[in-house]
C-alpha cells in the first residue's frame, strides 16, 4: 500500500513519502535493512528461538506488541540509540545475556516494523527499477537471449529447426531471484514462463513467492530445471563471501545443461573492490562450471551472462584464496 502514508500509533507520519528516493538514500536504506535483518537472525539464533523466519507475523511473535515497542523506543535519547547500535555491532560477543539480547531484538523490530524499515526498504529497492535509474536490467538479458536463441537455432540442421520451431510454442522457463515486480521485461517479453522469488514480499505482490533461494528445494524431475536464472543485484546483498560462493554454485542445481545465468552487480564490486575484479569473478564462475558469454558495463552496474556447461567437480574445484588486487 504505497499510496497510504504510514503513521505511528500517535498519528505521526512515518516512512518515506511516495516521492522518488535518491540513489544514495536508497542504498543507505537497503544496507540498513539488510544489517538489521542479519543482526536479528543472529539474535534469534542466540536466543535459541525456534522460529527465525522473517515474516511480519513471526517477528511479532518474537517481539513485544507494537504499542509497547513504540513506548519503549519512540523517545530514546541519542546516547541510548548509539549504545544499541554499538551492541548490534558486537552481537557476536554477547552471550548468555538474555535481557540484553531481548532488548536488542525489540529495538530491531521497532526499527523494522514501527519505524517503517521494511516499507522503506521495498520502496528503495523498487526505486532502483525506475526507468530514470537505468530501470529493469532484464531488458538486456532478453536482448542477449533473443540473439543467442536465434543463433543457436540457425546453427541446427534444417529438420531439427522445424522441430525446434514447433517446440518454441512451449515457452522456455526462467527463475527470477530477488524479483520485485511481475512487469519486468523477462516477464512481459513472452519468451518465458517465469517463476519469481524474493526473501521479502511485504507489498504482497501476486506472482512473487516469498522464498530464500538458498532454501529452495532441489529439483527432482530434470524437466523442471530452468532455461534461465536471473539474479540481478542480489549477490551483492549476501553478507558473507562464502555464502556468495555457495549461491553461485547453487545456480547450477536449477539450470538445464547449457542454460544461462544472468548476474548483475554494482560496478564498484568489480572495478573498485580490494579483492574482486572482472577476471577473478569469471575464473570463479568457470571453476564452478559456467562459461562467460557476455560482460557489459553501464555507468553504475555490470551485466554478465554465463552458460552452464557442467557441474563443478568438488574434487577438482580450484581453491580461491582472498587476494588483494
Ligand atoms: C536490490 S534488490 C534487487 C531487485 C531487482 N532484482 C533489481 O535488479 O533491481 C535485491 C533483492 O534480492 C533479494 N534477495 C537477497 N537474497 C535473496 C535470496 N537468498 N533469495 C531470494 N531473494 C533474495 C532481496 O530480498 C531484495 O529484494
Amino acid at each position: 500500500m504505497l499510496s497510504r502514508k504510514r503513521k505511528t500509533i500517535t498519528g505521526k507520519s512515518l516512512s518515506l513519502p511516495n516521492t522518488k528516493i535518491k540513489p544514495v538514500k536508497a542504498r543507505q536504506l537497503i544496507r540498513r535493512y539488510h544489517h538489521l535483518i542479519s543482526k536479528r537472525k543472529l539474535i534469534l539464533n542466540k536466543l535459541k528461538t525456534l522460529n527465525d523466519d522473517n515474516t511480519n507475523n513471526d517477528i511479532k511473535k518474537n517481539s513485544l506488541e507494537l504499542n509497547k515497542l513504540n513506548q519503549l523506543f519512540k523517545n530514546i535519547s541519542k546516547d541510548e540509540k548509539l549504545s544499541m547500535e554499538n551492541n548490534m555491532l558486537k552481537i557476536q560477543s554477547i552471550n548468555n545475556d538474555n535481557e540484553k539480547l531481548n532488548h536488542l531484538l525489540n529495538y530491531i523490530n521497532y526499527e523494522l516494523i514501527v519505524s517503517g524499515g521494511i516499507e522503506d526498504y521495498q520502496k528503495a529497492s523498487n526505486s532502483g527499477q525506475d526507468p530514470t535509474r537505468g530501470g529493469d536490467s532484464s531488458g538486456i538479458l532478453v536482448k542477449w537471449l533473443r540473439d543467442l536463441y536465434k543463433e543457436e537455432q540457425s546453427n541446427e540442421p534444417i529438420a531439427k529447426q522445424t522441430n525446434q520451431s514447433n517446440k518454441n510454442h512451449e515457452k522456455r522457463t526462467a527463475l527470477e531471484i530477488g524479483a520485485l515486480s511481475v512487469k519486468n521485461k523477462i516477464s512481459t517479453c513472452g519468451m518465458f514462463n517465469v517463476t519469481r522469488i524474493d526473501l521479502e514480499n511485504s507489498q504482497e505482490i501476486k506472482g512473487i513467492e516469498k522464498q530464500d533461494f538458498m532454501k529452495r528445494p532441489l529439483i527432482q524431475d530434470k524437466n523442471e530445471l530452468f532455461d534461465v536464472i536471473s539474479c540481478s543485484l542480489v549477490l551483492n546483498f549476501v553478507p558473507e563471501h562464502s555464502a556468495r560462493g555457495e549461491m553461485c554454485k547453487r545456480f547450477s542445481s536449477f539450470l538445464k545443461p547449457n542454460g544461462y545465468i544472468f548476474i548483475v552487480l554494482p560496478l564498484p564490486c568489480m572495478e573498485n573492490s580490494r579483492y574482486m575484479n572482472k577476471q577473478h569473478f569469471i575464473s570463479l564462475m568457470e571453476s564452478l562450471g559456467y562459461s562467460s558469454i557476455h560482460y557489459k558495463t553501464a555507468k553504475k552496474v555490470c551485466y554478465m551472462l554465463f552458460q552452464f556447461k557442467s557441474k563443478a567437480d568438488n574434487q577438482k574445484m580450484k581453491l580461491f584464496k582472498k587476494k588483494l588486487n
